[in-house]
């Protein structure tokens, strides 16, 4: 089940605010100019779906977007937990960064934690199948895929290159709860 949990950047072990319901969370990130939409993943991708069967299977929600805002690429993130490099994917998501545009991902299989530093507080959401999150560009984030990763996202870019992050140095992650 989706859900947001709400801590102050001072003190990770107190949650000030904690949802499940979609409509509360979206009240909340919308407040803050998080976009949080529950859209429909009902599309059957099998078993390890190819990128191809995934761009192909929800085009007509990448085509939304991008007629919406005009977005100028996208990829497809799978990660398994039999993956060989999923220790080092984990570990690279698991620092802040920032990016120079919105980070636009929806989660077509599995979940995935997005951790948010707006102004002085950390938003924790975690995202699952259906979700759709835009975090807006120049946000100070990190993502944590869980020890045993299991998740499906369409990234949506608004750039022709693709993944492109700065990551801000601070540690601030390792103090905050994780999927696991
Ligand atoms: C669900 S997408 C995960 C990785 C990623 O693209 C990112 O930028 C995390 O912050
Ligand atoms: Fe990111
Ligand atoms: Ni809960």
């Amino acid at each position: 089940m989706s859900a947001l949990t709400i801590y102050t950047d001072k003190d990770a072990s107190t949650p000030v605010w904690h949802s499940t319901e979609a409509s509360e969370i979206q009240q909340q990130l919308n407040a803050k100019g998080v976009r949080f939409e529950r859209w429909q993943a009902d599309r059957d991708l099998g078993t390890n779906p190819t990128p191809e069967t995934v761009i192909t299977a929800y085009q007509h929600a990448i085509d939304k977007l991008v007629a919406e805002k005009g977005y100028q690429s996208w990829d497809v993130i799978s990660l398994r937990a039999d993956n060989p490099q999923k220790e080092a994917m984990r570990a690279k998501f698991l620092n802040e960064h920032t990016h120079g545009e919105d980070e636009v991902r929806f989660f077509v299989e599995g979940a995935g934690l997005f951790c948010l530093h707006i102004g002085s507080e950390i938003y924790q959401v975690l995202c699952e199948k259906n979700d759709l999150i835009s975090v807006p560009a120049g946000t100070p984030h990190w993502f944590d895929m869980g020890s045993e990763p299991n998740f499906t996202a369409i990234r949506i870019f608004d750039n022709p290159e693709g993944w492109i992050a700065q990551f801000t140095g601070s540690d601030i992650a390792e103090g905050y709860p994780r999927l696991d």
